[in-house]
């Protein structure tokens, strides 16, 4: 059963000449239990995609749907996990997971809590760390506290926008890992954005491309029919991967091509009225004031 749903979804941006259609009729049915990563190009609408799903967003036209019910905002059975971790610099590692945890369980015992919140700190490997603040942190530490209190939240949905693009290969293949342990463990349903080929097939159930915009809409689904769990190293050397791997970038390559060749060269600019040299403000200057020129 669909868990969530784009329906000849599209979205824009901006009015008049300057609005950029970004995506268009897109169609996506997520199942329940299902880890579906979307790979797209830079400034394809990746994020858009993302914040429609949450609900930070909504589309120009079609619906979003969730358990098949219009999305209407952001609500606990999503959890988000950011590019950029946005944990708050004042608190410390619990307490940036605690903070989630009171929003979403507010009648959980405080007892209880503080078990819930260390367990899913645990599950990351950061309990060493848990009284740190965010500064005190490596990128890959304050990543992993991001993955921690998505999870705490004990979402229904992982929704991840391009979580592990800013770390080293060796973190980003631990984190890789982790998540999809979790994942499989508490039965989630995921959502990843990436530009990483690899890490989607290392990580998902099946890999649908995000065509390059504007109007960048999914091509076909490639099911990784590859067993879990899944080794990078193992997967290297298995023919199965490599045929796949081809396939998908293949298609990349000509979506890529037949754009380039197809893009309209019209430099949309912004609407302007032109300003005579002069004054910017009118008004009555005071002795102190800078009168600014072009
Ligand atoms: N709030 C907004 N207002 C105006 N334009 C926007 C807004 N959000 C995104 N855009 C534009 O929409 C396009 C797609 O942006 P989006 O962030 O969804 O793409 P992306 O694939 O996630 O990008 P990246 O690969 O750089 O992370 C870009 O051209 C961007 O400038």
């Amino acid at each position: 059963m669909a868990i969530i749903e784009l329906k000849n979804v599209s979205k824009s941006y901006g009015t008049g000449a300057a609005r950029v259609e970004v995506l268009a009729d897109i169609n996506l049915s997520v199942q329940e239990g299902e880890f579906v990563a979307i790979v797209g190009f830079s400034g394809s609408g990746k994020t858009s995609l993302i914040n429609l799903l949450n609900g930070l967003q909504f589309p120009d036209s079609g619906e979003v749907l969730l358990h098949g019910l219009p999305v209407t905002g952001p609500g606990p059975d999503r959890g988000v996990i950011f590019q950029n971790y946005s944990l708050l610099p004042w608190l410390s590692v619990y307490n940036n997971v605690k903070l989630a945890v009171d929003e979403v369980f507010p009648k959980m015992s405080s007892n209880e809590k503080s078990h819930h919140i260390k367990k899913y700190i645990g599950m990351v490997n950061l309990t060493p760390a848990m009284d740190k603040f965010p500064k005190e942190l490596s990128g890959g530490m304050r990543q992993r506290v991001s993955v921690a209190r998505a999870l705490a939240m004990n979402p229904e949905i992982l929704l991840m926008d391009e979580p592990l693009s800013a770390l080293d290969a060796l973190t980003r293949g631990s984190l890789q890992e982790e998540i999809v342990r979790i994942w499989s463990h508490d039965q989630k349903t995921a959502v990843l954005i990436t530009n990483d080929v690899d890490e989607g097939i290392l990580m998902a159930d099946r890999i649908i491309p995000l065509t390059p915009g504007p109007k960048a809409t999914l091509g076909p689904a490639f099911a990784i029919d590859i067993e879990r769990p899944r080794d990078l190293s193992a997967i290297n050397q298995n023919d199965h991967y490599k045929k796949l791997r081809n396939e998908i970038m293949e298609y990349l390559i000509e979506v890529g091509a037949n754009r380039k060749k197809s893009h309209d060269q019209r430099y949309i600019l912004p609407d302007l009225k032109p300003v005579m040299p002069g004054r910017v403000f009118p008004g009555i200057k005071r002795k102190s004031e800078k009168v600014k020129y072009f």
